[in-house]
């Protein structure tokens, strides 16, 4: 029997072509939709840690930091995970038994080891700067000094890091990296793409330092400036330039300052009992001579060796102002400007964030959020005219020590300010006290580690205009838009004509 044949169905020449087109239409849309997921999962996240100690005057940090690998030349990027404060004083102060220094630090050292994976002991870099605790240390007895740092550095190799060094910052340093901490946490070094043509004037915050034995001030001037270039540093960072002026005033900390300042009026009053200003009415304090001038900073002063100072407050915030402004020199200056002491500092320029000792301060005060100068003199005015009793029934959970000082401190502030590096009423509102940036705090050591661990490239590193993502997406929306093209064209435009031919 004869198979029946049926009619064949014939496909046209241009559907075949569009049913092809179709299909590789589908199939590259499939690939680049798997390319986009299977590309996009996250690796799992390679952190790397970084250890730097802060050995101060009065106590030491140590702090951790942690970044991702494949980021570390992104700016901000470096977070702080944990910050330990160590028990007892700054290491400067065991140098009747160096074998103390060192181990004062374990406790947190410990810390730091379980806080850092176990897997990344041996990558984690350690490093101790020791500042102007140790600056004073080293005037009075370089030996004993250098023992201390001995004392720190066999106790921190004890440990299962990578230690790197352990030594005394100078005082520009200690400046210069404060100053690159808090614009590295403010994102004021912002990366720029490379694609984008403009280049933004990068501007930056001045960082103003308040420590126990030393302050600093740094800022970028306003014009490039070429006088007592000892007070500037050339930074090339990401691409800018930065022509930064810096100084540090060893013994202008507060600790220090106090003790100047007792110490002169001693030498003024020629007698073991001292009546001070900078104390609240009512403060009785005795203070061992031999102690008070212990210090390179009050040791022109040595008197009554071997007997005791009782020092009582009478709590006048003007007489207490007054009798501090001898310690800011302003008759001999060399230079087209000074701050005081015959020290070049150029016109004040910008924002400042002012941090440690004088956040501490303000912030008691309640004066570290839109205060003015003449809000700030009141305050002190009212507080250290407060009698001691009142004070201390007012704040009954702040250590004694702080509390007592605030008067001093308050006024001291305000004088270094003021009349040490020239804000006035017009320009306070340029200052922004503050203790953290983001979760981080605003410190010295952060900026060392930085540029220890070459963190901050000289220029901006290229990256692609597009990240990966926004790469394979905008593909699948081209594939999409083009074929859609073509698609809406052959319905519109094609179909209708070779309809009209015949040819389908
Ligand atoms: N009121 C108050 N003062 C504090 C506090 N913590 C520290 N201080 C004091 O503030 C001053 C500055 O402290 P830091 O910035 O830690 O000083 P440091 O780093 O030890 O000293 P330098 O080596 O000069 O930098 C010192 O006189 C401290 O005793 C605090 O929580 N409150
Ligand atoms: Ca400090």
């Amino acid at each position: 029997m004869e198979e029946a044949k049926g009619p064949k169905q014939k496909i046209s020449w241009s559907k075949r072509v569009l049913i092809v087109l179709g299909f590789l239409f589908i199939l590259g849309i499939v690939a680049l939709i798997t390319v986009a997921v299977v590309q996009n999962k996250h690796l799992p996240e390679n952190t790397k840690y970084g250890i730097v100690l802060d050995a101060g005057s009065s106590h030491t940090s140590v702090y951790v930091y942690s970044w991702p690998a494949e980021k570390e030349n992104d700016t901000g990027i470096v977070q702080q995970v944990e910050v330990c404060k160590v028990d007892g004083p700054g290491i400067s102060s065991y140098s009747n038994d160096v074998e103390k220094a060192g181990l004062s630090l374990q406790n947190c050292m410990n810390t730091a080891k379980k806080v850092i994976p176990k897997n990344k002991h041996k990558d984690t870099p350690v490093y101790l700067g020791a500042t102007a605790g140790m600056r004073l240390l080293s005037l009075n007895n370089s030996e004993i000094a250098e023992k201390v740092l001995l004392s720190v550095e066999k106790t921190l190799r004890l440990y299962p890091f990578d230690f790197q060094s352990c030594r005394i910052i100078t005082g520009q340093e200690e400046g210069a990296y404060g100053w690159i901490s808090i614009n590295y946490m403010l994102g004021n070094f912002n990366q720029r793409s490379s694609w984008m043509l403009f280049e933004q004037a990068s501007v930056t915050t001045g960082a103003l330092d308040l420590g126990g034995a030393s302050t600093q001030i740094t800022f970028v001037p306003k014009n490039n400036i070429d006088e007592s270039p000892d007070n500037f540093l050339l930074f090339r960072l990401y691409g800018n330039t930065y022509n930064v002026y810096t100084h540090s005033f060893l013994c202008y900390g507060k600790d220090q300052a106090l003790r100047v300042r007792l110490a002169s009026d001693i030498k003024v009053a020629r007698s073991t009992t001292l009546q001070n200003p900078c104390f609240n009415v009512g403060y009785v304090k005795n203070i061992s001579a031999d102690d008070l001038y212990s210090s390179p900073c009050t040791a022109s002063y040595k008197l009554f060796l071997g007997s005791s100072i009782l020092v009582t407050g009478s709590g006048d915030y003007q007489q207490c102002q007054q009798n501090m402004q001898d310690m800011f020199d302003k008759a001999d200056c060399f230079y087209s400007r000074c701050s005081f002491n015959g020290i070049f500092q150029p016109e004040l320029s910008g924002e400042f964030g002012a941090f440690s000792a004088f956040y501490f301060v303000m912030n008691f005060l309640n004066l570290t959020s839109g205060s003015d100068l003449s809000k700030m003199k009141e305050t002190m005015k009212e507080f250290c005219s407060t009698p001691w009793e009142t004070v201390k029934e007012n704040f009954p959970d702040i250590k004694e020590k702080y509390l007592s000082e605030y008067c001093f401190s308050g006024t001291y502030i305000l004088t270094l300010l003021e009349l040490g590096y020239g804000f006035n009423s017009e320009n306070w509102g340029n200052l922004y006290f503050f203790r953290k940036i983001k979760g981080s705090d605003a410190v010295w050591t952060l900026g060392y580690m930085l540029n220890l661990t070459n963190m901050i490239p000289a220029e901006l590193p290229l990256s692609p205009p597009l990240s990966h993502a926004s790469y394979v997406g905008l593909m699948v929306l081209f594939s999409f838009v083009s074929a859609s093209v073509v698609l809406i064209g052959w319905l519109y435009f094609w179909k209708p004509r070779c309809l009209q031919k015949g040819i389908i």
